[in-house]
């Protein structure tokens, strides 16, 4: 899916477009303007982001400290876009890895406080955050790893599942998934898109439905991270795995996103067509009360 987006976002300027509505696109940067990273290696900090980029490698390392557990809040979203934007727009950033600097947490998922009894526009802006973080990680053109060094719920797990590769820290003490049927709330149907490509239907059900959170174990097992290491290792073992994917000529890359892009166009439309199910079932339902 990731690799779907990034073909459209290359190869088509009417679903560009599209996503861009979709995504608020450059509600980011009309805050702070990208600057383009000169040095050899070099490291900018927002408040809540600091990302290290080796130029000789092409590798950036973007560290998410928003204390205590990395929520999403609308702010912290923010920095996240614009410090993605930046190393979008350098071309010799090719792979991006992103882990967290707090301690036992990669993300605790979206910022509750930041949804709950605000206007509703603050609720408008965050949400098109959310949507937006998620269009751009899965339409990167950088290779991009989650270096999962901590538990990683709902949100958390999503801007995880938005990366072509995860490595997840392997402490039973962590967990991982879209556990917000617990919470009482219903995941996003592109929350839903995004599971499913990452381990499957029948997976995706049972995680959503159950509301589960996952063991390091049992998300390897159902495919939810790609590879489990030592909590201090995390971070080692997602740049050696990064000169792997890099030695890859980008045009195959390309050509699988063709493949993906089909998938995603199908799905798409499918969902489209549920929604217009669903609107026209509401009306039906209106309609059969107000008679
Ligand atoms: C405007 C919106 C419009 C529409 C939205 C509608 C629907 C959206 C539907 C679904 C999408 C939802 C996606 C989500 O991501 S919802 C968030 C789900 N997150 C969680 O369930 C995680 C909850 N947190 C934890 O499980 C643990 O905190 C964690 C394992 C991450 C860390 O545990 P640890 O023991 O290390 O720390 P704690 O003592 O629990 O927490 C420390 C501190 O952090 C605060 N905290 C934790 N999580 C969040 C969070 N998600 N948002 C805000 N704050 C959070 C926690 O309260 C503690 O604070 P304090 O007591 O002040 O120290």
């Amino acid at each position: 899916m990731k690799m779907a987006l990034r073909a459209c976002l290359r190869t088509k300027p009417g679903l560009t477009a599209l996503l861009s509505q979709l995504s608020c696109s450059g509600h980011a940067a009309a805050r702070r303007a990208p600057a383009l990273v000169a040095q050899r290696s070099s490291s900018s900090t927002s408040q809540k982001i600091k990302v290290d980029f080796d130029q000789s490698s092409g590798v950036a390392v973007m560290h998410m400290q928003s204390p205590p557990v990395n929520s999403l809040s609308l702010e912290f979203l923010t920095d996240v876009c614009i410090a993605l934007e930046k190393l979008e727009m350098d071309k010799s950033c090719r792979g991006l890895v992103v882990t967290s600097s707090q301690p036992k947490v990669f993300s605790a998922g979206l910022d509750i406080l930041d949804m709950y009894g605000k206007s509703p526009e603050h609720c408008a802006e965050f949400w098109k955050a959310v949507q937006e973080m998620w269009l751009k990680f899965y339409g990167s053109n950088m290779i991009t790893i989650a270096a999962v060094n901590g538990s990683s719920p709902a949100g958390g797990c999503l801007l995880s599942m938005t990366c072509d590769y995860r490595i997840m820290a392997d402490n039973p003490r962590y967990s991982i998934g879209l556990n917000e049927t617990k919470l009482g709330i219903v995941a996003p149907f592109w929350f839903k898109d995004t599971m499913v490509n990452t381990v499957g239907h029948r997976a995706t059900e049972m995680a959503l439905q159950l509301g589960l959170l996952y063991s390091p174990a049992e998300a390897l097992k159902i495919g939810l991270v790609d590879q489990l290491v030592h909590e201090d290792q995390v971070l080692t073992t997602a740049t050696e795995t990064m000169t792997k994917w890099l030695a890859i000529p980008g045009i195959l890359n390309i050509s699988y996103t063709c493949h993906f892009f089909h998938l995603w166009c199908c799905n798409l439309v499918c969902t489209i067509c549920s929604c217009v199910c669903q609107v026209i079932a509401a009306k039906k339902i209106h309609l059969s009360q107000d008679f």
